[in-house]
C-alpha cells in the first residue's frame, strides 16, 4: 500500500488552487544532491519558480541542472532539503503530479520507424487516463500546436532534430500541463531549429502554461525568459526577474572610433579600467566620473569618435559581475 502524506497527494489538488504556495509552481528549500562518489551535483538548492514565467535555469555545462530537474520530476531522491513542485512534495507525490507536468528531458524517445502520428498516437494509448474516442483529435491538434501537422505521415527517422525535438514537445502537450519541463530544448539544433523551438515556447507561455527549461545559453535565456535562475558548480548564484537581474549589473562604456588603439591609451591615462581593444573601438569598466569630461579627454587628444556611451548590462555582465568568471558557453 502506498503511503500517504499528511499533505495529502489526491490528484485532485494538484490541479486546484490549494497548492500550499499558491502562485508557485517550484519550490526548494536546500535542496542537495551528493552523488556516491562523493561529487556534490546540487548544493542548498533555494529555487521560486513563478506560476505564469517562463523560468529559466541557466548554468554552464555540469553546474547541476539536469540533477536538479531529475529531482523536481521525482527521478531520483535528493541526499536533503526539499522540493515541492504544483504545492506538492516531490518524490512523494510524483504520481499524482506529473499529469500535470509536461517533460522533455534528454531528447524525446521515438520510434524512427512510426510516422510522426503514429508516434502521438502510441504515445498517446499509453496514457491511461486518455480517452480512446477522442485520440485521433487530440494528437491532430498537438501535431497542430508545433507545426507538424504537413509531416505527420513522415518516419520520424526521417525529421530532422528541430522536428523531432517539436515532435517531442508534441507528446508533451498531448494533455492539458500546468507546467513544461524542458532540459536544453534546442542543444544541437541549427538556428533555424533553435528559432522554431524558442517561438514555440513562447507561445505555450503566452496560454498561461508555466514553463521552465534549462540553458547554457545565455542570450537564449535573455530571449525566451521572464525570469531566470544562475547556477554555477551546484549554487544558486541568483534568482528573479531577468530584467531585474541584468540592471543589477553596470553596462559597457563603448567607444566606437577608427582609432581604437589611442582611444585605449587616453582612457588608460584617465584611469579607466578592464578596456577591452577591438576593431572598431574599445570598451571598458564604466567609470564613477563624468563621462563627457572623458568624451572630451578623447577629443582633444585627436581621437576621432563616432559613438560613445554606456550599453545596457546583459545577462552575462551581470554572471560574470556575480561569479567574477567569464561564461562557458562550451558544449
Ligand atoms: N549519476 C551521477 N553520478 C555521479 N556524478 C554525477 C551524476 N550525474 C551528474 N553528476 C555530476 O554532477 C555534476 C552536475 O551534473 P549535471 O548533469 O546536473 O549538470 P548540468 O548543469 O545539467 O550539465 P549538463 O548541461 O552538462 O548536463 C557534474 O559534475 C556531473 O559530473
Amino acid at each position: 500500500m502506498e503511503e500517504r502524506s499528511a499533505e495529502g497527494t489526491d490528484p485532485s489538488v494538484a490541479g486546484t488552487a490549494s497548492a500550499s504556495a499558491e502562485g508557485t509552481v517550484i519550490a526548494t528549500r536546500a535542496l542537495t544532491k551528493r552523488f556516491r562518489g562523493g561529487q556534490l551535483a546540487v548544493d542548498g538548492l533555494d529555487l521560486t519558480v513563478p506560476a505564469g514565467s517562463v523560468f529559466g535555469f541557466l548554468g554552464p555545462n555540469g553546474s547541476g541542472k539536469t540533477t536538479t530537474i531529475r529531482m523536481l520530476m521525482g527521478l531520483i531522491e535528493p541526499t536533503s532539503g526539499t522540493a515541492r513542485v504544483l504545492g506538492q512534495p516531490m518524490p512523494r507525490a510524483t504520481r499524482a503530479v506529473l499529469p500535470h507536468v509536461g517533460a522533455l528531458i534528454e531528447g524525446p524517445a521515438l520510434y524512427g520507424f512510426l510516422s510522426g502520428r503514429d508516434n502521438l498516437l502510441r504515445y498517446d494509448a499509453a496514457d491511461p487516463t486518455a480517452d480512446p474516442r477522442t485520440r485521433r483529435t487530440r494528437v491532430a491538434a498537438a501535431l497542430d500546436r508545433v507545426g507538424l501537422t504537413a509531416a505527420a505521415g513522415k518516419k520520424a527517422k526521417a525529421y530532422s532534430l528541430g522536428m523531432k525535438q517539436r515532435l517531442g514537445l508534441a507528446a508533451a502537450l498531448l494533455q492539458p500541463r500546468r507546467l513544461l519541463v524542458l532540459d536544453e530544448p534546442t542543444n544541437g539544433l541549427d538556428p533555424q531549429g533553435m528559432r522554431e523551438i524558442r517561438s514555440l515556447v513562447r507561445e505555450l507561455a503566452s496560454d498561461g502554461t508555466t514553463v521552465f527549461l534549462s540553458s547554457h545559453l545565455l542570450d537564449e535565456i535573455e530571449q525566451v525568459c521572464t525570469h531566470a535562475a544562475v547556477m554555477a558548480q551546484g549554487r544558486l548564484i541568483t534568482q528573479g526577474p531577468v530584467a531585474e537581474l541584468a540592471a543589477g549589473a553596470r553596462g559597457r562604456l563603448v567607444v566606437t572610433t577608427p582609432d581604437p588603439g589611442d582611444a585605449a591609451r587616453v582612457l588608460k591615462e584617465q584611469g579607466v579600467a578592464d578596456l577591452v581593444v577591438t576593431e572598431t573601438g574599445v570598451s571598458a569598466e564604466p567609470p564613477d566620473r563624468e563621462l563627457a569630461e572623458l568624451n572630451a579627454a578623447l577629443v582633444t587628444a585627436g581621437v576621432r569618435v563616432r559613438g560613445f556611451g554606456v550599453e545596457r548590462a546583459s545577462l552575462e555582465d551581470a554572471f560574470v559581475a556575480l561569479t567574477g568568471e567569464g561564461f562557458d558557453v562550451a558544449g
